[in-house]
């Protein structure tokens, strides 16, 4: 049995930091960072059933062509995919009254709608990238068995990949689901892998006032290669999801518009457009 400080239940019966219910929890689930961009994503729903709403996690649930689906707003950061990975998991796979694992997993089906910004010259600001696969340079490693993760990447490729990194940082590498990259293979997009920082300036190659401490970071990152695939886009949330889909059973796919290109130092001059219309091709895609 789950220690109630280790799960913690709302007295309503709902999982702490997202509010949501077990018995309201579809399969399939778009995830967000920007609480406003979830009623961009539940626009598209057929019928509307459910609105919650807690700190940054947003999340409307609802039907579209006879399927219960939903959206969920997670903020910003790696440390916020660990929350709401664990509380999914939890409402999916854990009995909330016995505080009992359940013996039949359910697997979610999670797609990540997000903005990130390219480190590759030919990947262009206003373009559609689908992350294959993401490198997490945040510190959840230290506390979680990613190195499963590492089993999907050859091991001789990997600690020559990994010393283009810099040395004090954590390092994981995690994989999307082949299953979702098949099935959305028709959109076309650019296939990525992705890197996922632990902050938008200094740890995505930004420096404002302060400098970077770490010399040619994204220069060095940019011209690396792990196989067939080179780092191609920075946002922060990607390896998180992967490597705790990977690790939990569910399928995960993120989805990136490319609102920045980092080496012609261009910004997209219709973000919001960008993202609307990532949105309704993900979102109306085979549903
Ligand atoms: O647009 P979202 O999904 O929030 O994703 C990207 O944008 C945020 C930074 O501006 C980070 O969360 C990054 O991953
Ligand atoms: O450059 C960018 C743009 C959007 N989101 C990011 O994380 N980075």
């Amino acid at each position: 049995m789950i220690s109630s400080t280790d799960l913690i239940i709302n007295s309503n019966g709902t999982a702490y930091h997202l509010a949501i219910h077990p018995d309201q929890l579809p399969n399939r689930i778009f995830m967000v960072g920007d609480p406003e961009r979830v009623p961009m994503v539940s626009q598209y729903f057929d019928k509307i059933t459910d609105k919650i709403h807690k700190r940054e996690f947003v999340s409307h649930f609802g039907e579209k062509n006879g399927e219960r689906i939903g959206v969920i707003s997670s903020g910003i950061g790696p440390d916020n995919v660990e929350i709401v990975m664990t509380e999914l998991d939890a409402l999916a796979n854990i009995n909330f009254k016995t505080r009992e694992i359940k013996s039949h997993k359910r697997k979610l089906q999670l797609i990540r709608i997000g903005t990130s910004g390219s480190i590759q010259e030919d990947i262009p600001v206003d373009s559609f990238l689908v992350s294959k696969a993401a490198i997490g340079i945040d510190n959840l490693s230290d506390f979680y068995d990613f190195d499963e993760n590492l089993k999907d990447f050859n091991s001789d490729e990997v600690e020559v990949f990994k010393q283009n990194f810099p040395k004090n940082t954590s390092f994981y590498l995690s994989k999307s689901s082949d299953e979702l990259v098949k099935k959305y293979k028709n959109l076309n997009f650019i296939e990525g892998l992705t890197v996922s920082t632990p902050g938008f300036y200094a740890p995505q190659g930004r420096e404002i006032r302060l400098k970077n401490n770490k010399k040619n970071y994204l220069e060095q990152i940019r011209n690396c290669r792990l196989g067939q695939l080179k780092p191609s886009n920075l946002e922060m949330e990607t390896a998180a999801y992967y490597a705790f889909g990977k690790l939990l059973g569910h399928k995960v796919l993120s989805f990136n518009a490319i609102l920045a290109n980092r080496v012609t130092k261009e910004f997209s001059k219709k973000p919001d457009f960008q993202i609307e219309r990532l949105i309704e091709l993900v979102i109306n895609y085979e549903l």
